[in-house]
């Protein structure tokens, strides 16, 4: 959280409160937090008519104007918003007040009194969408609900069936999947006794549905003070890895707003990033890729061998001097045996991107009863961190580094097989709804396979320069 004058700033796009506020205070400094008012010839050519009268609507109800400066359009991943006049770094391009962004405090109070505090605050907005979606026409929301994707145009890993989800099995997209899963059925078993008492404001609603609802949040919604909101018109904008325009609440005025970190010109597509995200968590909470992902990493596992004859001390001394490992905002699970790879640069000396602590780890492995007694005892001599620095013992420092090197190959080569099993995966013979998947796991394995494949030729010159 930042905060501009009286406005704190919050920037945090949903998924899972995986996304952390960035700084922004070099860049409001050169803010203008009010609209642009230049203007250029306009080409329509971008405009989905459809929405239209979409941003008069919300207008209306909002009873401000919410952007001068964009309009509706379609692409090819759906709508988007794009630049109807010219726009400049700095300018204010949308905002949006609470008053009209859809919050679980939307629910009607007889049906937000049943939840406990077990049910998430996911949950209450997917019930709310289910209502909105119940009552149709009828819906003060109905022309933002109406215009919401379709089952059929979601893409989120929660959603596919087990045979498309046999394809990222090397991933450890694969398990947090499931996790997800079992998470969503238990929110729904929690919700459904209340949505029962409700026939005539949800009907009969089955698990599928609420999954549907829950993706349709998770892909689309906003964590803010009013726990998770759905930000109609700014929820029509796409992501960019790369930009650095994100959504900001201003609570003072109670509204969300976006500043244009580029120029633009009138049909320019307008992204922002929803967070400095992996394809695998792209996938799960988005149902998309992107062909070449900065943040893309691979949890690696590593075990003491059952027969190491100090299997117990190895284990014990690495939980005793074990740092609390702290969440990384792109990490599915942690455990002091799960470490997290990332692209690992090869000019890099220090071998950033593959974490200490797995090196530390690979130390200990490899060490004798002496060498940890020796490990121990510097631990407690300095900084309490374990296995820190290279071993004293250079050949065994080389172990240390060849065992991560093995670990680290073998996974690349699963994750090589899993890749030429998609076969044609990207050949234009495979369209709709599979091809599109297939090009998706094919984005996510070629990209974690690239952080396995920058460790390893980092691990190789690192033993190299040893023996050398
Ligand atoms: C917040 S919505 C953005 C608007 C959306 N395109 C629509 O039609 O309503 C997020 C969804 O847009 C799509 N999306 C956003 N950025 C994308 C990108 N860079 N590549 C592919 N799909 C993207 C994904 O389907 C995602 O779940």
């Amino acid at each position: 959280m930042q905060t501009i004058g009286s406005a704190i700033i919050t920037n945090t796009w949903w998924p899972l409160a995986r996304c952390p506020p960035s700084t922004l205070s070099s860049y409001c400094l050169r803010t203008k937090l009010n609209f642009s008012t230049s203007s250029a010839k306009v080409s329509r050519s971008y405009i989905d008519e459809e929405c239209d009268d979409f941003l008069p609507w919300l207008e209306k109800k909002a009873r401000m104007q919410i952007s001068s400066v964009l309009s509706i359009g379609k692409c090819s991943y759906g709508r988007a918003l794009y630049a109807s006049k010219r726009i400049r770094a700095g300018d204010c391009i949308l905002r949006v007040p609470y008053s009209v962004q859809l919050a679980p405090d939307n629910l009607p109070p007889q049906i937000y009194s049943l939840f406990g505090d077990e049910v998430s605050n996911i949950a209450k907005v997917a019930v709310l969408l289910l209502h909105e979606q119940k009552m149709g026409q009828k819906s003060e929301w109905a022309p933002y609900i109406s215009r919401l994707p379709q089952p059929s145009e979601m893409h989120s890993t929660l959603i596919w069936s087990d045979d498309e989800l046999e394809m990222i099995r090397k991933s450890g997209l694969y398990l947090e999947t499931i996790k997800q899963r079992n998470h969503i059925e238990k929110q729904f078993m929690a919700i459904k006794p209340a949505l029962d008492q409700f026939p005539q404001c949800f009907g009969d609603v089955s698990l599928t549905d609420f999954a549907y609802a829950h993706a349709l949040v998770t892909s689309r919604a906003w964590e803010s003070s009013r726990g998770v909101s759905m930000i109609p018109f700014a929820d029509f904008i796409n992501h960019d890895g790369t930009s650095k325009a994100c959504l900001m609440s201003d609570e003072g005025k109670k509204l969300s707003l976006v500043i244009a970190e580029l120029d633009y010109n009138p049909g320019d597509q307008v992204l922002i990033r929803y967070g400095k995200v992996s394809n695998a968590i792209l996938l799960l909470d988005f149902g998309f890729t992107l062909p070449y992902n900065i943040y893309d990493q691979v949890q690696v596992e590593l075990d003491i061998p059952p027969h190491d004859h100090l299997n117990w001390t190895k284990l014990e001394l690495l939980q005793r001097f074990c740092a609390p490992a702290i969440k990384d905002v792109n990490e599915f699970s942690s455990s002091e045996k799960v470490f997290t790879i990332k692209e690992v640069k090869f000019s890099c000396k220090k071998g950033r991107g593959i974490p200490q602590s797995f090196r530390a780890f690979a130390r200990v492995l490899c060490s004798n009863a002496q060498e940890l007694s020796d490990l121990e005892s510097e631990a407690t001599q300095s900084d309490g961190r374990l296995a820190r620095s290279p071993l004293k013992n250079t050949s065994r420092e080389i172990e240390a580094h060849e065992l991560m090197l093995s670990k680290l190959t073998q996974l690349s080569k699963e994750y090589g097989a899993s890749i030429k099993s998609l076969g044609s995966s990207t050949s234009q013979h495979l369209i709709g709804k599979l091809g599109l998947r297939r090009q998706m796991v094919h984005d996510l394995l070629t990209g974690e396979l690239r952080v396995l494949t920058s460790a390893c030729a980092w691990l190789k010159k690192y033993c190299a320069t040893l023996l050398g």
